[in-house]
């Protein structure tokens, strides 16, 4: 059952995003950030990865490219807000992004 993160496991869970670039979106329990990427086959390419893992967690982006630039929403629709989910998809995003530049 996907529940919405209590104060404590924000902390936890939340804290190490916001040092890579998540924020909090103003007016709605939301994270989001800013990716940055070489060219648009980039941004595209780990758009693909990250949809792979998104739809084997069931756990959807909230996004949009233009050409090099993606942007992402995380939030559970289920609770309307942050659940675990969140967190794991963002992880997997900052590693698929790391992953993709030498
Ligand atoms: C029925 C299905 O499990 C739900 O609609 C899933 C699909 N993907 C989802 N993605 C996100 N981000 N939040 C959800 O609550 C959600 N729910």
């Amino acid at each position: 059952m996907t529940e919405r993160l209590s104060i404590e496991t924000r902390k936890t869970l939340l804290q190490p995003l916001f040092n890579t670039g998540w924020e909090m979106v103003e007016s709605r329990d939301a994270i989001h950030k800013t990716f940055k990427f070489k060219d648009f086959a980039d941004a595209f390419g780990w758009m693909t990865r990250v949809a792979i893992w998104a739809e084997k967690w069931n756990h959807h982006p909230e996004w949009s490219n233009v050409y090099h630039r993606v942007e992402v929403t995380l939030i559970t629709h289920d609770v309307d807000g942050l659940s675990s989910l969140d967190a794991k998809l963002a992880r997997k995003m900052d590693g698929l992004f790391g992953a993709g530049k030498d």
